[in-house]
């Protein structure tokens, strides 16, 4: 993956109000080419309601999305004309075949072809059942005939919404098998938005975590992170040793107790400052000690504030 190509994706400032309630607050996210990216939240956080932005089915109250650098707002049809999507379920026609599905839609796209479709087939692994009627397939067929719809045009993003519902482990390896073969071999970018991150953590390169409408943290996965979080900015986490926990937990903001000690996730820095502050004040400090998380313990950290349901 080139690091330093433009992103396909810029959300500038993207809030989202539905009444007197702000579902998406000020979202300004890049999401570089070529990668998977994963959007990940608890149920309710605002991933489909970005997503539905992202493709065109919502507009942002305030802020721009650009795509491959055309706004949203102002070059709508250039924008939306480089995304695949499948966000809810894909529209299909159960009486008719994959094939005869597809067709219908390489119709209503021009310039694709019937050399296309096979293409398409074949790389989402549809290809012994594509003859066969719709409404003999598992869901996880549905959803490869699903993908290769939304790839007919060559889209240079493919977004979707929650891929994983409702596969079994077999379904789920072979989606992360061609994802991670789509970016790779073809250069597009996918965007997929899930609440597990177990999921997320071997599918993607990239993961942006949001709760409550807003961008907690992007973590780049197989090394170094961001540039959303660069080196000297970057959150540890950290367990304060100390009888006093609970007034370690009154000065470090998104702090928590457990046990006899106390859990900050904070850049070295603030972690140095919080402790000349414990000292100043008299709090014993038996320890620091770096906690090497599972992505799975941070993501919870991240979320946990506001009673935010976990499944
Ligand atoms: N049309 C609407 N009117 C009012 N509130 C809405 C509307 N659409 C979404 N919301 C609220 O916005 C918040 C975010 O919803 P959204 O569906 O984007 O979240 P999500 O992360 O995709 O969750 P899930 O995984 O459960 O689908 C939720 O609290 C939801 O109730």
């Amino acid at each position: 993956m080139d690091r330093l190509a433009a992103p396909v994706v810029q959300f500038r400032g993207v809030t989202k109000k539905i009444g007197s309630k702000t579902i998406i607050d000020n979202l300004t996210l890049d999401v570089p080419a070529g990668c998977v990216f994963g959007f990940l939240g608890p149920n309710g956080s605002g991933k489909t309601t970005t997503i539905r932005m992202l493709v065109g089915l919502m507009s942002p109250t305030s802020g721009d999305i650009r795509i491959e650098g055309q706004s949203i707002r102002t070059h709508f049809e250039q924008a939306i004309s480089k995304v695949g999507a499948i966000v809810e379920n894909p529209e299909m026609y159960k009486y008719m075949t994959g094939y005869q599905n597809l067709m219908h839609y390489a119709r209503m796209s021009p310039g694709v072809t019937k050399e296309r479709i096979a293409e398409v087939v074949d790389f989402v692994g549809l290809g012994g059942r594509v003859r066969d009627r719709v409404s003999t397939y598992s869901l996880g067929m549905r959803q490869r005939l699903g993908v290769a719809q939304a790839l007919l045009h060559r889209p240079r993003l493919l977004v979707l919404d929650e891929p994983t519902n409702g596969l079994d482990p077999q379904g789920i390896r072979e989606l992360r098998d061609y994802l991670r073969a789509l970016s790779r071999e073809q250069g597009t970018t996918v965007f997929v938005s899930s609440h597990l991150l177990s999921e997320m953590e071997l599918m993607c390169d990239t993961v942006a975590v949001i709760n409550g409408g807003r961008l907690v943290d992007v973590r780049h996965l197989h090394g170094q992170p961001t540039a959303h979080t660069s080196a000297t900015e970057e959150l540890i986490t950290v367990r304060f040793e100390t009888d006093q926990a609970e007034t370690v937990h009154a000065l470090i903001p998104g702090s928590y107790v457990e046990g006899s000690s106390c859990v900050a996730r904070a850049t070295r820095a603030d972690i140095a400052r919080f402790n000349a502050q414990l000292v100043q004040q008299g709090v014993a400090v038996y320890g620091i000690i770096p906690m090497r998380q599972t992505l799975e313990d941070q993501f919870l950290a991240m979320t946990r504030e506001g009673g935010v349901r976990h499944d």
